[in-house]
């Protein structure tokens, strides 16, 4: 059989991620997870949760969004939030920034990073950003070179990637489309949005299967729902076939505001103790985690979603 470069890069890749034994993990909870919340949270609660993530050891925090605040009001006060944290030199503090108005509010706010977020479905992708596939790639173009002028580096997001709220089953194909568009317009790594929580390891697997024939691992991350109890395990499937970056949420906190029904993100106490337990490392300190997560639910009225921030609180008390 005749090796490609190719071939061989990716031969290469493999051997190294057998070795690669640290996970890093994006924390989503103060945008994902808040973005939703029905009650008004406090802008010094957000800004306390992002300080007390950081001393958890997160190497990327999602901070907020610069979206409408039409469209998602929860957001509104992204710049208070992101002038408002105290910084570690070791953690990066990310928004979402849809087009150049966002990118420009982001910018001026200092984020480390941007986010651009696509969709590999044509609905969700109306219902959530008000355009089409083709229409989202041209605004985000603007972005991505604006933030290349500026050195910021650009994280691209494809929504829907195993199931739609609106169109049912997505195929492979279509996500490695926009997955790949968004790596060639200069984003550094693409996380692949399991928004609804429908996708299971077989799922999952097929999905990296076709986008890893293709690109390198390095440049993706799963970003999981739970809504069926699937995350943990969709996770491990990524994990197995060499992913390294997993996006989470403290308390399980969190779903998207346009895919009804969609629960929190995976919670990531329950992501960190599965790892920790596999041997891997992400940096991150439990037992602080576990009392952050706690402590934000306590403040929300409920209940932490994580299995994990529950059992250890229990065992405390
Ligand atoms: C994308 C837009 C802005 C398009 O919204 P649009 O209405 O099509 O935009 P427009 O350009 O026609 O402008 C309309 C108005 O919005 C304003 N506007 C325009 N842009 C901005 C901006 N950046 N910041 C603030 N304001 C903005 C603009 O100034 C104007 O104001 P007006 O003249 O009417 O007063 C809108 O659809 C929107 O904000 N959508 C929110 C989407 C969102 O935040 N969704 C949740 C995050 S995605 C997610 O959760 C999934 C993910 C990432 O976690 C992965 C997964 O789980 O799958």
């Amino acid at each position: 059989m005749l090796l490609t470069l190719k071939h061989l890069k990716l031969i290469r890749q493999s051997s190294k991620r057998l070795l690669s034994d640290f996970v890093k993990i994006v924390e989503v909870g103060p945008r994902d997870g808040l973005q939703n919340e029905k009650q008004v949270v406090p802008t010094s609660t957000k800004i306390d949760l992002v300080n007390n993530l950081t001393n958890c050891g997160f190497q990327t925090i999602e901070v907020t969004s610069f979206v409408s605040p039409k469209w998602v009001p929860q957001m509104k006060d992204h710049t208070e939030v992101l002038q408002g944290i105290s910084r570690a030199a070791s953690t990066k503090y990310a928004a979402l920034t849809p087009n150049l108005k966002g990118f420009k509010g982001a910018q001026k706010a200092n984020a480390d990073e941007v986010a651009i977020f696509g969709a590999a479905s044509e609905s969700f992708s109306k219902k959530n950003i008000n355009c089409s596939i083709q229409e989202s790639l041209e605004r985000f173009l603007p972005v991505v070179e604006a933030a290349k002028e500026h050195q910021i580096p650009v994280r691209g997001y494809v929504s829907c990637v195993v199931g739609c709220p609106y169109e049912g089953i997505v195929s492979p194909q279509a996500v490695l489309e926009v997955t790949e568009k968004m790596l060639d317009m200069g984003c550094y790594e693409v996380s692949l949005g399991d928004t609804i929580g429908v996708g299971t390891p077989g799922s999952i697997r097929n999905l990296l299967d076709v986008l890893l024939k293709s690109n390198e691992s390095s440049k993706l991350a799963l970003h999981c729902h739970d809504t069926y109890g699937q995350a943990l395990a969709n996770i491990l499937m990524g994990i197995t076939q060499g992913i390294r970056t997993i996006d989470s949420s403290v308390a399980g906190l969190g779903g998207c505001p346009y895919a009804a029904g969609a629960s929190g993100n995976v919670a990531s106490e329950d992501v960190v103790y599965m790892l920790h337990g596999m041997g891997l490392k992400t940096g991150i300190d439990l037992d602080q985690l576990v009392s952050v997560g706690n402590n934000i639910s306590t403040f929300l009225g409920r209940k932490s979603e994580s299995k994990v921030g529950r059992a250890l609180q229990n065992k405390k008390q």
